[in-house]
């Protein structure tokens, strides 16, 4: 049975300190202050008052005084006391009301983007049925119908009417936070499903919880008001809307009452003025854009210079990706970006990945490491992660291994930070995932990761916004290397940013994964580039590794005429500036089979009724240099074929 590790689901405010941030937004805090004042004013009426609010023991229509701060009734009650307890019922239906369709809201919106099907379609007709139900008519007939039973009715009229809309929206914006990096990411790292909907997905959704919330009980607070002041509903409670109806049956203006009229309706417009206040304090923390939250911090960093460590090399692979066969299913038939790979990464090596656009290295890396999502899929094919095939796990062993055994940082990574979640929660969410719950151990770790891919400790306490994308860039990077994963698989991590940072941040990837004695596939398209960093090179094109050897190797004696082809296309790392050529010609459809060399059709050297008939095989040249060519499957064969006369 799968199990699945459930942190108990915190409000991220909570979390995160950010309720202290509430009351730093003025806003918010003039809102909530109104609120508390109201509550205060219902809970110890008793105290405040010590006339009863239905009690007609005094002279009618009093002016304001000492002892009736706000006079009296036609029917000689204190309208003082009246507005206290009409407080207690008045808050009870907004915030009761509030409380229940939003919670209904958030639910079926939330089930239905997360499980989608035929639970999303049931919710959603579900929503559209109830948001065409006349909510006004309803509470009219309801209340008519149930006079005499208090104020439930219409807390249930409301709530009942009131949900639709909060599923409606929460539904469309969580499908779009369904399909957001980070949460992908949250998924990719092992967190399960409760702990993707409460802890990555809800925090996004908070200003919309909250404006539902505030929206749905101020439209029960205006329609109990409006109810009461025709004369539905229970009129025989104290509510600010039956004190309205009263005084307006009483006609207090002609009677020039109008403080009987004044203090209810002043009071629901405060009321609802304080809601909206304090739904602007929950825009600004569900939006720390918006807010102020944490100081940006501006200077970086020089990491230090400590020394390098290169990992124990025991010659078996620590990945052994074996013919594998990976691509897309589509409409028009399947698409084969990955052909017959066999490829392996030692322990502590820098293995460079590079060809042209669409040849299938990201296919390749997503993949063998199983984080390929439909359309895409794996055929066939073997990829061992230190001996265990990842192809073969079962998602619960795969949770296990994953960001501890091995992680990924793309080209986007930095899309996988969560925008509303401080980036110290984000760098022990990977840890916490995997076990370690020792605040100092995190915190520890979080610093240290940070000094190794050069960021300011400070910049834990930020949101990620207030960094560059290079930061944040750097902040996965720390992420992906939080466990001391054993492979880190780098889909062009740094192509989005600007040549110095992609520079700097390369060289600390360098460092660290010395230091650290990680593997690191590494994937781009700039070979001048990978011939700089790795320790060695494969050279993909049309879903085949054409050519696979030492960095320097490949850099000295490019063998296939792809590879030569790739690598003058580059610059050189020095002498005269000249001018490049690309490589005429496009690489053949991967929707295709092809039974003969890919590189064919664009090949200077090709051989007719050879290249063009047969797929060549990857053969050694040299001791680690192998490549998929006939000119040089041939040149091999000779060699062996003149072998043994020579040992004659
Ligand atoms: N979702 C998809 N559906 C169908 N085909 C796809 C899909 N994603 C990728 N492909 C195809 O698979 C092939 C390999 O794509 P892949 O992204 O692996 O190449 P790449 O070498 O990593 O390219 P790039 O360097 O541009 O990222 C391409 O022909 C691409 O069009």
């Amino acid at each position: 049975m799968t199990t699945i590790r459930l942190r108990r689901p915190r409000m991220a405010w909570l979390r995160t300190g950010q309720l202290g941030f509430l009351t730093r937004s003025p806003r918010a805090t003039a809102g909530l202050v109104i609120i508390l004042v109201m509550l205060l004013m219902a809970i110890f009426a008793p105290l405040l008052t010590p006339y009863d609010p239905k009690a007609g023991i005094f002279d009618p229509w009093l002016r304001p005084s000492l002892t009736h701060p706000l006079g009296t009734t036609a029917l000689g009650e204190d309208i003082f006391s009246q507005l206290l307890y009409g407080a207690r019922l008045t808050l009870l239906i907004g915030l009761m009301s509030g409380a229940i369709a939003t919670a209904i809201g958030t639910t079926l919106g939330l089930a239905a983007a997360y499980f989608g099907g035929r639970v999303d379609e049931a919710i959603n007709t579900l929503a559209n049925v109830f948001l065409v139900l006349p909510g006004l008519p309803l509470l009219i007939v309801a209340s008519a119908f149930l006079r005499g039973a208090g104020v439930w009715p219409i807390i249930l009229v409301i709530s009942l009417t009131g949900w639709a809309w909060g599923t409606r929206v929460l539904r469309s914006q969580a499908l779009a936070l369904r399909n957001r990096d980070f949460v992908h990411a949250a998924v990719a790292s092992g967190e399960g499903p409760g702990r993707i909907i409460f802890r990555e997905m809800l925090p996004n959704l908070a200003g919309i919880i909250a404006a539902n919330f505030f929206s749905t009980a101020l439209y029960a607070v205006l329609s109990e008001a409006a109810l009461s002041f025709i004369g539905i509903g229970d009129v025989g409670q104290t509510t600010w809307g039956t004190m309205l109806f009263w005084a307006q049956g009483k006609q207090a203006l002609l009677n020039n009452a109008w403080w009987w009229v004044a203090a209810p309706g002043l009071s629901i417009a405060l009321l609802g003025t304080a809601f909206a206040l304090v739904n602007f304090g929950i825009d600004e923390i569900s939006n720390p854009r918006v807010g102020r939250a944490g100081k940006a911090t501006k200077v970086l960093r020089k990491k230090g210079t400590a020394p390098v460590a290169e990992a124990p090399q025991t010659g078996q692979p620590l990945l052994s990706i074996r013919h594998l066969n990976a691509g897309y299913l589509t409409p028009r038939g399947p698409v084969r970006a990955v052909r017959d790979v066999s490829l392996d990464v030692k322990p502590g090596e820098f293995l460079g990945l590079a060809g042209e656009s669409g040849c299938g290295k990201s296919t390749l890396a997503f993949a063998a490491t199983r984080l390929l999502d439909a359309p895409g899929v794996v055929f066939s094919g073997e990829a061992r992660l230190d001996g265990k095939d990842l192809l073969a796990m079962s998602p619960e062993e795969l949770r296990r291994v994953r960001w501890k055994d091995y992680s990924l940082v793309f080209q986007a990574s930095m899309n996988i930070l969560n925008p509303v979640i401080k980036i110290r929660e984000q760098v022990y969410d990977a840890m916490q995932a995997h076990g370690v719950q020792d605040k100092k151990k995190l915190d520890a770790r979080a610093r240290e990761l940070f000094r190794l891919v050069g960021i300011r400790e400070s910049y834990l306490d930020a949101f990620p916004h207030q960094l560059s994308g290079g930061m944040k860039q750097r902040v996965v990077i720390a992420i992906a290397l939080a466990l001391e994963p054993k492979l880190v698989v780098m889909d062009e991590p740094t192509t989005a940013l600007d040549v110095v940072v992609q520079r700097q941040i390369l060289q600390e990837i360098d460092e660290v994964r010395r230091r650290l004695g990680i593997s690191v596939i590494f994937i781009t398209h700039d070979l001048s580039l990978l011939v700089e960093m790795s320790d060695r090179i494969a050279i993909m094109y049309a879903g085949e590794v054409v050519e696979e050897a030492p960095a320097d190797e490949i850099y000295r004696n490019p063998k296939h005429p792809y590879t030569r082809r790739l690598m003058s296309a580059f610059p050189p790392l020095s002498g005269e500036r000249e001018r490049r050529e690309g490589i005429p010609g496009r690489p053949p459809s991967l929707a295709q089979d092809i039974p003969y060399c890919p590189f064919y059709e664009r090949c200077p050297s090709r051989m007719p009724g050879l290249c063009d008939m047969k797929k060549p095989a990857s053969v050694e040249v040299e001791g680690g240099h192998r490549v998929a060519c006939f000119l040089h499957s041939m040149a091999v064969k000779e060699e062996e074929s003149r072998a043994p006369l020579a040992s004659d």
